[in-house]
């Protein structure tokens, strides 16, 4: 038996909302209908509720909803090619094949709607986001097998606060689009989540770029969660690509750890540095050079000339001790000027020095594949931790066991088993806590 909400706004059951019901009666959880996955209902007053019950035996399902009954056969009919692929008709739905039309016809206004619907948190709109990045994965990869070789170059692009990052992007960007190419530029701030808003998305940061009809910068926020930022992040770059963005830039502040989250994402890492160092370059990760593949010393103009040179040849010496990721590809320090545009042709000659090298060889593939498995374990993590925070009994007891392990009462390790045997003794939740769960 399961409680199930719906909306009025359905006449009467359709076979999409049996099929979900019966889904749900699977899980035990109680659902939420619409007749648009990207429109969730709300439940407070407007909802009406419905006893149902099933009927029938395993092998031949049905479902009674107050005086109607469905029969057997239909049920059964309808419900399993939903159990197999839930996405099946949500990628057909009307709204999730708009956006995909507009996105592949490269429409800024639909890109930025299907980045807003990836970053939704909602379990309908994450469906229909799904949906989506399905489509937009089969048509590159129709395009991948067409041009032999993937369709955007994906650049991450980080370094110290005041390095000069979008006056950088700004003239880099220009450049790029000067050229004939449609970039992309996607800000990744994990300090969003506490300010509330995003420094790096902000336009007046690259004024010329942001009015440019080929180039499309997009602030990324996270979740304060490190699998925030890969999976908003992941999915946008994919989005961007879609919409036929042949460079994608991923710039990050460097906060925490997301230099090396945006690393496992991208094709190449460029560390941009200003022509400084000791206490000035404090700001910038232990470890970041080891998997930068380009050092870019920027401000390389005026009085600031012979610090850039001397940086370069300090990183240039550093880099020897590091030990090389790539068989074909050693890592080089250039210098630029972001201001007189200097070194910038250069630069860009570099990253497709360091495409051309590591595609040819299968480098490239390599990585993008061993990616994919680094982002589906990051998606793991990141939702078992939300359904262990999100579980009733864990909830209840966390506040008291963080403050038992503070004041010494309890070791880290005894309380972290004590709350996996609390997440483990009840695998359902409430139908009440999992409606407040699908509100959040
Ligand atoms: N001389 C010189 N100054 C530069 C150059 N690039 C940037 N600057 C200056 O450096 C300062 C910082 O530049 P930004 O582009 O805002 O640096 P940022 O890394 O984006 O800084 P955050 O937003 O704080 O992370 C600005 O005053 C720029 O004018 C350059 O190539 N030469």
């Amino acid at each position: 038996m399961i409680r199930c909400i719906f909306s009025r706004k359905v006449p009467k059951l359709s076979p999409s909302v049996i099929s979900q019901m019966l889904r749900a009666d699977r899980y035990g959880t109680s659902v939420y209908f619409s007749t648009d996955p990207c429109q969730p209902v709300r439940a407070s007053g407007r909802t009406t509720s419905n006893r149902i019950s099933r009927w029938g035996n395993n092998h031949s399902p049905a479902l009674s909803v107050g005086k109607i009954r469905y029969c057997t056969q239909s049920a059964e009919a309808l419900v399993s090619p939903c159990l197999q692929d839930p996405k099946e008709n949500l990628s057909q739905h009307p709204a999730v094949q708009r956006l995909f039309k507009g996105l592949v016809e490269g429409q800024r206004a639909s890109l930025a709607e299907s980045i807003t619907l990836v970053e939704s948190v909602h379990r309908r709109k994450r469906a229909a986001a799904e949906a989506l990045l399905q489509l937009v994965l089969e048509h590159l990869q129709q395009k991948r097998v067409k041009w032999k070789k993937p369709s955007a170059f994906r650049i991450g692009l980080t370094g110290p606060p005041g390095a000069g990052k979008s006056t950088f992007i700004e003239a880099f960007g220009k450049f790029l689009t000067d050229s004939g190419h449609k970039v992309a530029v996607l800000a990744v701030d994990p300090s969003s989540s506490t300010t509330g808003g995003s420094l790096l998305g902000d336009k007046t940061r690259m004024p010329e770029l942001s009015r440019d009809m080929n180039a499309y910068i997009r602030p990324s926020p996270t979740s304060g969660t490190l699998g925030g930022v890969n999976r908003r992040t992941n999915e946008a770059i994919v989005l961007c690509e879609g919409a036929g963005y042949d460079v994608i830039l991923v710039e990050t502040v460097g906060v925490g750890q997301s230099e090396f989250v945006v690393a496992d994402m991208v094709d190449m890492f460029v560390l941009l540095v200003p022509p400084a160092g000791g206490d000035e370059l404090q700001g910038l990760k232990k470890g970041i050079v080891e998997v930068a593949d380009l050092v870019v010393v920027n401000k390389a103009d005026g009085d600031l000339l012979p610090a850039a040179r001397r940086i370069q040849a300090e990183y240039t010496s550093a880099l020897k001790f590091v030990r090389p990721r790539s068989q074909v590809w050693r890592p080089r320090v250039i210098r630029v000027s972001s201001l007189t545009k200097e070194g910038i042709p250069k630069a860009w000659d570099r990253m497709t020095g360091f495409r051309s090298k590591t595609w040819n060889s299968g480098e490239l593939d390599m990585k993008r594949r061993r990616q994919h498995r680094v982002w589906m374990w990051n998606h793991i993590q990141d939702s078992m931790i939300k359904l262990f925070r999100q579980h009733p009994r864990v909830q209840r007891s966390i506040d008291a066991m963080e403050g038992r392990v503070m004041r010494g009462e309890v070791t880290p390790g005894a309380a972290a088993d004590a709350l996996l045997r609390e997440f483990q003794k009840s695998p359902k939740t409430s139908n009440a806590e999992q409606i407040k769960q699908d509100e959040l």
